[in-house]
């Protein structure tokens, strides 16, 4: 069964959906079961293949597929005439197009009228075929005529309603039925008088006083669910009274014989309805604003909603109803759904906003095709991002959970303050190899290809406080690419159980967002040793990054890049070591480096450093790392404040603030010391010496 190849792409929920669709098919496939029950399941299976699809259990194209399918079965039980397996409702269909006249804007005018329609030649034919069976078939007791000139109503299971009518004491529904019939000048002759049809009709409720006398009078045979009756005969009436089983789809339908004129455009309408292609439905635009502001909630299915009321049921609408209005409304509730986002596109959500279940608004799974140039591709952040849900979604991210693509979105991205390779004092060889792997790759994506390719894993290593942190950054500001930074200890952390989850998302939302860099820091803490004691949800997450780098590595067309930085290179694993091909050491500043870090820092502030005592500092601080450097600078700032000991530190004037001199340094000393001790130096060296890529 076909179903079965479409629906287990999810293995375990998959055999749930399978057991279910297996039931159903067996249902529809026994025989047994009336159009309206084959409706029902065929619109059951619409929401459960648009639920699947909603949750990623089957592709986009095996949803359109199988949704066109079931479409068009679904259409095919509502557009037949053909009593044992279709519901037909032309006369609906014909009398809500008049109604609409009335109904709609003022800006559109209907070619049919209330008039006219019943002067159709179609129509003229269908009643004066209703008319002779009806005549032959129809036992007396069971008919009734709503007017002088022969509105057939019919048949027993109609008498209900009709006897449900009647307590309510009106008379609105005879008089409507009879204006409406004066327009009709060739409606049935039924064989019973109408005058002994009139007296043996209930008063109807009197539920449209708001409508016009026209559209009232043609409102209340739609809403009695008679009006089928006249333009089908007995035939149709038959099949018009299931119609009348609250819930059943042919309440309120707008659809059509498919022999008919009218009837081929609201076929093409019907299929245009359901998101398919249908050169047909090119032809029924011009109906739909009529269809669009009939049925729009207010005073959509009128004749049902009247009808359901009466019968108790307030506000209820028919599956069909229901879809046909969301249908209508689904345009403009997505816009709404779609707020801004803070980094200048469209907050997208692929479908975390969206209810779910059978009873969620119906979202075909199809995309749409209103001719959005923008449907192929949209990875750009600051073009429309992968979460719009008016946007078909790149297949990349399908199957990755909306709320992870939003926080890698919104979270990871980073958007700091810029920073310049100037910033970065010393490590120049480290900085020379970055700029020509990282950098220039990225802006020349057509020079560094083949062999000169760049490498799509690089590791930066050392003691701590180096600026492995502030590379990631510069790589960020000065490669043009999408940055990611995410620090380990939050994939392992923060989204305990989902850090797989999170790694596979992470690389999916980078590869729709090319080039990207995605910076790790403390990368050590993701890919450390795999060992026996380690937690089952830690090895997942290292599995998965090592597949996803993989992956990253072997397609040669992904522009991702991957770099690590840790301070213990050590505990990184083989597997991860190997794939992070450009190991690049760290180490701590030189002396120039230093220096350079002085500098920079006392030319911000208000100093008085000779050049011999920043020499002296830069000899003082040897083994200092740069986050060392900058603590002393910031110790040393804080000297001349200290000196201001007998004045009032409220009152005080900035320009009273003595100059940081060369003894602020020399105190400052007293209190930081180098964070990395010469053994664990030792460390970085050999292990740079056995697996770095420096020189
Ligand atoms: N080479 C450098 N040039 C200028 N400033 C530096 C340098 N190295 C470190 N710093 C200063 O030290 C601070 C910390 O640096 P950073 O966070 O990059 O260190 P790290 O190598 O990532 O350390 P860790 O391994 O502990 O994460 C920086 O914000 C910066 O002020
Ligand atoms: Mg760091």
């Amino acid at each position: 069964m076909y179903v079965s190849a479409s629906v287990m792409e999810a293995p375990t929920r998959g055999t749930v959906h399978l057991s279910d669709w297996q039931k159903s098919y067996f249902a529809i496939a026994s025989g047994t079961c009336t159009p309206g029950q084959k409706a029902d399941e065929y619109r059951a299976k619409i929401l459960r293949i648009q639920y699947a699809w909603a949750n990623s259990e089957i592709s986009q194209v095996c949803a359109a597929n199988l949704f066109k399918k079931y479409a068009e079965k679904y259409s095919a039980i509502i557009d037949s005439d053909n009593i044992e397996t279709g519901l037909n409702n032309y006369a609906e269909n014909i009398l809500t197009l008049a109604k609409c006249q009335q109904n709609d804007s003022d800006k559109w005018q209907s070619a049919l009228t209330t008039e006219n329609v019943f002067g159709l030649k179609c129509v003229q034919e269908r009643m004066q075929a209703g008319k002779k069976v009806q005549s032959s078939q129809l036992a007396p007791a069971d008919a009734l005529v709503l007017a002088d000139k022969g509105i057939s109503v019919s048949a027993a299971p109609c008498l209900p309603r009709l006897s449900a009518f009647s307590s309510t004491g009106d008379s609105e529904c005879c008089a409507g039925s009879s204006k409406c019939v004066g327009q009709g000048p060739h409606l049935l002759e039924h064989p019973l008088s109408s005058k002994s049809l009139q007296s043996n009709v209930p008063p109807v409720t009197k539920t449209s006083d708001a409508l016009p006398a026209s559209s009232a009078s043609l409102s209340e045979p739609i809403h009695t669910g008679f009006q089928a009756a006249p333009l089908f005969g007995n035939k149709e009436m038959t099949s018009g009274a299931s119609l009348k089983i609250p819930g059943n789809y042919s309440d309120g339908q707008n659809l059509s014989l498919p022999n008919q004129s009218a009837g081929q455009a609201w076929s093409g309408k019907r299929k245009a309805f359901y998101g398919l292609t249908d050169k047909g439905s090119t032809a029924t635009s011009s109906l739909a604003p009529c269809q669009a502001s009939s049925t729009m909630e207010a005073n959509a299915f009128s004749g049902n909603r009247n009808g359901s009321e009466e019968s108790g049921v307030p506000g209820f609408r028919t599956a069909k109803e229901q879809l046909w209005v969301d249908q209508q409304k689904k345009p403009q509730s997505l816009q709404q759904r779609a707020p801004v986002s803070s980094y200048g596109g469209v907050k997208k959500s692929l479908g975390a906003g969206r209810s779910r279940g059978p009873f969620s608004k119906f979202v075909p799974p199809v995309p749409k095709q209103d001719g959005n140039e923008n449907g192929g591709m949209q990875c750009k952040p600051h073009a429309r991002g992968p979460t719009d849900p008016l946007l078909p979604v790149d297949e990349r991210l399908k199957s990755i959970e909306p709320k992870m693509v939003e926080l890698i979105m919104h979270e990871i991205m980073d958007h700091g303050p810029p920073v310049n390779w100037d910033d970065i004092a010393g490590v120049e060889f480290a900085k020379a190899t970055i700029k020509e792997i990282v950098v220039w790759p990225m802006l020349r994506p057509d020079i560094f290809t083949g062999l000169r390719g760049p490498p799509k894993g690089i590791l930066l290593f050392g003691p701590p406080g180096t600026g492995k942190t502030l590379i990631g950054k510069c790589i960020a500001c000065q490669s043009g690419a999408t940055f990611f930074s995410i620090s380990a200890s939050s994939l392992t952390s923060k989204w305990v159980g989902e850090g797989e989850k999170m790694v596979r998302a992470l690389f999916a939302v980078a590869r729709c967002q090319q080039p990207a860099v995605i910076f790790i820091d403390e990368i050590d803490s993701l890919l450390s040793q795999r060992g026996d004691g380690e937690h089952e949800s830690s090895r997942r997450i290292k599995t998965e990054f090592l597949v996803q780098l993989d992956g990253a590595t072997t397609s040669s067309e992904d522009r991702i890049l991957v770099v690590g930085a840790t301070n213990r290179p050590q505990e990184i694993d083989e597997a991860a070591r190997r794939r992070l091909v450009k190991r690049l050491y760290i180490p701590l500043p030189e002396a120039s480096a230093r220096k350079q870090i002085v500098t920079r820092l006392m030319s911000k502030e208000h100093s008085c450093l000779s050049e011999e005592e920043i020499e002296l500092i830069v000899k003082q601080s040897d083994g200092f790392s740069g986050a060392d450097m900058t603590q002393l600078c910031r110790e040393a700032s804080l000297g001349p404040i200290r000196s201001l000991q007998s004045m009032d530190i409220t009152t005080i004037m900035p320009e009273q603030v003595r100059p940081i001199a060369f003894v602020d340094f020399e105190s400052a000393f007293g209190t930081v010391r180098p964070s990395v001790s010469s053994k664990d130096l030792e460390l970085y060296e050999t292990w740079n010496r056995t697996f770095g890529c420096g020189r």
